[in-house]
């Protein structure tokens, strides 16, 4: 069997819907808005992005490229901003973090999470206010909590009993009082991969309401006059679509605040629930409305409240993926095709796990494109795969791809604007590569593509 046909009969069978063959070879050519960015469309064939056609990019930047469609990812920021109105919206800078994102943050009024002194350093040197920062992390060392306090973070999410005891010896030696959150596991098994879901007990993450010790560690900071226990937080794991997680993780967040007034007569006036709205990467993923996530968790927090006589508590969210996610993409150049008889073909790009991890990490799922032009020829079988030394390395599993594929062809695959920069290594001394973002028909470097010398720096 040549790679231009279908491989047959009951490799079909086994497939998800979306990895079945398309009806007609236009199919290859579609680019549905629910994956790609909102300013893709094809001009002359080509894939443009914000106005910005990927030849060009590709011939000015080089490739693999990180490209960001910067009115889609300002627009979802917008949108995050409205239906979470009255509320605090702080994108979570683990997905995708650098000075421009952080500068776009500013302009659109969110707030930020960190997850490191290193995420913290980018968002002050562009002048982030810190006091719209939080602090997030299940082993934040000594020198970030210091840090931290000295810059007057708004709060800092502690997630241990060390934590607890650090952070307020810290902030006596300072003479501070930060304002802290309890990080709380609350049991909910979220359906996402193993390696993303973070509220059952037996993972790392925060202190457990079931074992008694969240409740412990709101007893214990009570008791520390330097830390202003202001609230409680729950974040249940990433890419989820099932929004019944966040309801329930929610009602059990708000009860925990009714029985800390019950035991404590102290009123806590905020709740942090968390990021982990899902978004598509294939045809067939459906994604939760975040209007409706919105209204029913601020529903399900004030009954909780109310029929208790509490004061409904501020809330703030912590999307991340949903924010850059859907708005970048990633570019490469073919450079081998090779068929494997009765198989599929192996299509061989110039970038791979270092440059997107998550495939290999969680078998995620991508959608990918000719994006240089377009193709009449029947689909075929194809999975994308990086130039790394394993055979791991795959950047789409499974996916068709027109059966004239050739080197020197550009593919672009949607939706690596969240966790993938953010991911990146340097595996096999690959460079990690620039990111651009594109917008009304220009674009501009945002984080300059890893050199040899990079490479190099530091060794002796
Ligand atoms: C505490 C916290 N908040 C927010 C997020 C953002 O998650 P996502 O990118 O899935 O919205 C994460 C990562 O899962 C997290 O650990
Ligand atoms: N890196 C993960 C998400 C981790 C979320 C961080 N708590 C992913 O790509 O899906």
């Amino acid at each position: 069997m040549s790679r231009f046909a279908h491989p047959a009969g009951d490799r079909h069978a086994e497939m998800l819907p979306h990895e079945r063959p398309p009806l007609a070879p236009a199919d290859l050519n579609r680019i549905n808005h629910a994956i790609w960015p909102r300013t893709s469309t094809r001009t002359d064939g080509a894939l443009t992005i914000g106005g910005v056609d990927v030849r060009d990019l590709a011939e000015e930047y080089g490739t693999p490229l990180y490209v960001v469609d910067e009115d889609d990812v300002r627009s979802r920021m917008r949108e995050y901003a409205t239906a979470f109105a009255g509320s605090d919206v702080h994108y979570a800078g683990k997905a995708f973090l650098c000075k421009e994102i952080v500068r776009w943050l500013m302009a659109e009024g969110l707030g930020l999470d960190v997850a490191s002194g290193g995420e913290l350093a980018v968002a002050l040197s562009v002048g982030f206010p810190p006091s719209r920062i939080t602090l997030h992390g299940n082993n934040k060392s000594a020198a970030e909590l210091r840090r931290a306090l000295e810059v007057g973070v708004g709060h800092i999410v502690v997630d241990s009993f060390e934590e607890i005891a650090r952070l307020g010896y810290f902030a006596e030696q300072l003479d501070v009082r930060p304002k802290v959150m309890v990080r709380v596991t609350t049991g909910v098994e979220a359906h996402t991969h193993e390696f993303i879901a973070t509220a059952h007990d037996d993972q790392k993450f925060g202190l457990s309401l079931n074992t008694g010790a969240a409740a412990e560690a709101v007893r214990r900071i009570l008791a520390l006059p330097h830390l202003e226990l202001v609230g409680l937080h729950s974040h249940i794991g990433s890419q989820i679509v099932d929004t019944a997680g966040f309801e329930v993780a929610a009602n059990r967040l708000a009860t925990l605040l009714v029985r800390i007034k019950d035991e404590h007569g102290v009123v806590l006036p905020e709740l942090d629930l968390g990021g982990g709205y899902g978004i598509a990467y294939v045809d067939d993923d459906e994604v939760p409305d975040i209007k409706v996530i919105a209204d029913a968790l601020r529903e399900i927090v004030e009954k909780v409240c109310t029929s208790s006589g509490l004061p409904v508590p501020r809330l703030t969210v912590e999307p991340g993926r949903a924010i850059v996610g859907p708005g970048g993409i990633t570019l490469y150049e073919v450079g081998t095709v090779k068929d494997v008889e009765g198989l599929r073909t192996y299509v061989s790009v110039d970038g791979g796990m270092s440059d997107n991890a998550r495939t290999a990490l969680y078998g995620a799922e991508y959608t990918t494109v000719l994006a240089s032009r377009v193709s009449e020829a029947a689909p075929m079988l194809s999975r994308v795969v990086g130039k790394h030394c394993e055979s791991g390395d795959i950047v789409v599993r499974d996916h068709y791809l027109p059966a004239d594929l050739a080197p020197g062809d550009l593919l672009a695959v949607a939706a690596t604007g969240a966790y993938c920069r953010s991911l990146a290594s340097n595996y096999n001394y690959l460079p990690k590569p620039a990111v651009v973002a594109v917008s009304g028909g220009k674009a501009r470097v945002i984080v300059r593509g890893e050199t040899e010398d990079d490479l190099l720096r530091g060794q002796l």
